[in-house]
């Protein structure tokens, strides 16, 4: 599991590749969730670098038909990663009244970034390089992945041991997504990366691609 000490040697990307926007298609439903549910910052469309669609529109491709992706969201900017942050904190300190300071923030990191725009080390969403991803049947009903998204337990982690349609559905996703150039953050199945740190660490690659990005 990375954590940001283990990869402060990664060097800062600097592509300037811009972010497009997603919008529903053959490919794709769009769920701006934080959106949906009135986070501060957050915005109505999901943006992503061009090459990060590019691999979605792959990914949406090898999937066995009769599944759809449902991109849930993008890129953030700091004032919506730090409201999740908190708003992640606060359910974790409520669901563990033991556990605070250093630990609550731990165990905080491991279903969402800290929040940093620093160009080695930015929070993976800040760089329009991480996506939250779901799927959906054929239809557009989202299938049961076996853990609520934004979860903060046990079930989230990719590889948690569930059995029938959910484990098998999270296999799905993932085979499509690593098949694609993405990496997976183990904590979260919906959580893939490609072309910042955290892919570059997952990746074993010297060099991110992207680094934090501002929204034009
Ligand atoms: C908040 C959650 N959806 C997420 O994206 N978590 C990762 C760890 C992040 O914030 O980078
Ligand atoms: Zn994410």
């Amino acid at each position: 599991m990375i954590t940001w000490d283990s990869a402060k040697q990664i060097a800062a990307g600097t592509s300037e590749e811009p972010l497009v926007s997603a919008a529903d298609s053959k490919h794709w439903i769009c769920k701006p969730v934080y959106f949906q549910n009135g986070f501060v910052g957050a915005l109505p469309q999901i943006w992503l670098r061009q090459s990060v669609l590019d691999r979605l529109k792959i990914a949406s491709e090898v999937l066995p038909n009769g599944y759809r992706l449902v991109l849930l969201d993008g890129w953030r900017p700091k004032q919506l990663q730090q409201a999740l942050f908190d708003d992640m904190r606060q359910k974790i300190a409520t669901e563990n009244p033991r556990l605070e300071g250093i630990q609550l923030d731990e165990m905080t990191m491991n279903y969402c970034s800290k929040v940093s725009d620093d160009p080695v080390q930015p929070s993976p969403h800040l760089t329009g390089g991480a996506v939250d991803v779901t799927l959906a049947n054929a239809s557009g009903v989202e299938l049961d992945m076996g853990s609520a998204f934004d979860e903060p337990s046990q079930r989230s982690w990719t590889t948690y041991q569930l059995s029938g349609a959910p484990m098998h559905h999270r296999k799905v996703l993932h085979s499509a997504m690593i098949q694609s150039g993405f990496t997976n953050l183990p904590s979260e199945w919906w959580h893939y990366d490609y072309g910042n740190w955290v892919w570059a660490w997952y990746s074993e690659a010297s060099v991110a691609e992207y680094g934090p990005i501002e929204h034009i």
